[in-house]
């Protein structure tokens, strides 16, 4: 895979310890790995899942975000993102606050829509660069659909473990439905020194994230740390899993949807390039984001106390999901021309 520097062993980058799934033993219905799976998710939120499907298609992801954004900013611009809650497309780094102080992310993506992954050469959501397509019937398509594949396993378990009706959580996530799911592949640049932060404090908004990176930066905040952020370091071939708000709402708050954010890799390996590739599961568009009380009395238990906003808003997951992407921009209310002639951000390498 790389000759990256390991990961440092040194008091001053805290890791945190995860719990690890076996995703071959949990298909085949394994009951040791189903309840490992209920404690890290209802837990801490995260968790690493190794022996998974997607990982041949990892490195040829990397590829295509390589190539991808190694086009010119202009040329990168021609797919925007947008500035009106989508999310596939090109996203340029600068795009997003990551604290009170005005700082801005460095993190570039190319966030590429399952549903059109599936509808190609067909256009779902909106058009790419040449250098996704190459790869989107070759790579990007049996990446996402592996991924859709191992989500629906581990939604299952949830389904069972929350008491739902069988196949409640699967129908809600309805893979032949419009939906928000997505590929993500980022690239951190080697970043100036005094840089602190890559990618700001966030949630997801989907149900479960697949993540894959190969350098550490990524640090979390989870249940009873007392707000500590801690490292989790990458471990080749194992996904990094999490749950996003969605989950959460749909299970009353029993699944944990956890703070993370990404900084430059530490110790030895600062001023590397850091590229990290996500899936991004999310329900279908039209799904009503509320716990679902009616249907398990034990949602129905958690929720006899809670924050009814959260819980009961009453917005679609692609309602939802709208009013999150257009949370803490740096571009909005600007038009295309003004964001073009501000040119990409500019990142002075640390090397
Ligand atoms: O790059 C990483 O390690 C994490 C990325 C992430 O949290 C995200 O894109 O939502
Ligand atoms: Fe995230």
């Amino acid at each position: 895979m790389s000759d990256y520097p390991p990961f440092p062993h040194d008091d001053s980058f805290p890791v945190q310890e995860l719990l690890v799934v076996d995703y071959k033993l949990l298909k085949e219905g394994d009951e040791e790995q189903a309840n490992i799976l209920w404690e890290a998710a209802t837990k801490f939120g995260f968790w690493y899942l190794k022996n998974h499907e997607a990982d041949d298609f990892v490195e040829p992801m990397f590829k295509m975000g390589r190539e991808t954004l190694a086009l010119p900013f202009e040329e990168k611009m021609k797919y925007w993102q947008g500035n009106k809650g989508g999310s596939c497309g090109y996203k340029a780094a600068g795009a997003t606050y990551v604290d009170a102080d005005g700082s801005t992310d460095i993190s570039e993506f190319i966030n590429v829509s399952k549903d059109d992954a599936m509808a190609y050469p067909s256009i779902a959501q909106r058009v790419y660069p040449p250098t996704v397509n190459e790869f989107m019937t070759g790579t990007i398509r049996p990446f996402i659909q592996t991924c859709v594949a191992e989500n629906r396993v581990l939604l299952d378990v949830f389904n069972d473990k929350l008491g739902l009706p069988k196949g409640t959580l699967a129908d809600l996530h309805d893979h032949t439905k419009r939906c928000l799911s997505e590929s993500r592949c980022i690239k951190v640049p080697a970043a100036p020194k005094d840089t602190k932060i890559a990618l700001g404090r966030h949630t997801d908004v989907g149900s479960i994230s697949y993540l894959t990176n190969r350098l550490g930066g990524l640090q979390v905040q989870l249940p009873g740390n007392g707000g500590e952020w801690k490292y989790v370091k990458p471990i080749e071939g194992y996904f990094i899993c999490n749950i996003g708000d969605s989950l959460h709402i749909l299970s009353g708050g029993i699944l944990k949807s956890c703070t993370h954010r990404v900084l430059p890799p530490p110790g030895a390996q600062a001023g590397y390039e850091r590229w990290s590739l996500v899936y991004f599961a999310r329900p279908a568009n039209d799904v009503k984001l509320e716990a679902l009380a009616s249907q398990s009395s034990l949602i129905a238990n958690a929720t006899q106390n809670a924050d009814e906003a959260l819980f009961f808003s009453g917005l679609t997951a692609a309602q939802w999901f709208v009013r999150r992407q257009t949370r803490n921009r740096t571009d909005q209310g600007k038009d295309f021309e003004t964001i073009l002639a501000a040119g990409p951000k500019k990142i002075i390498s640390a090397v």
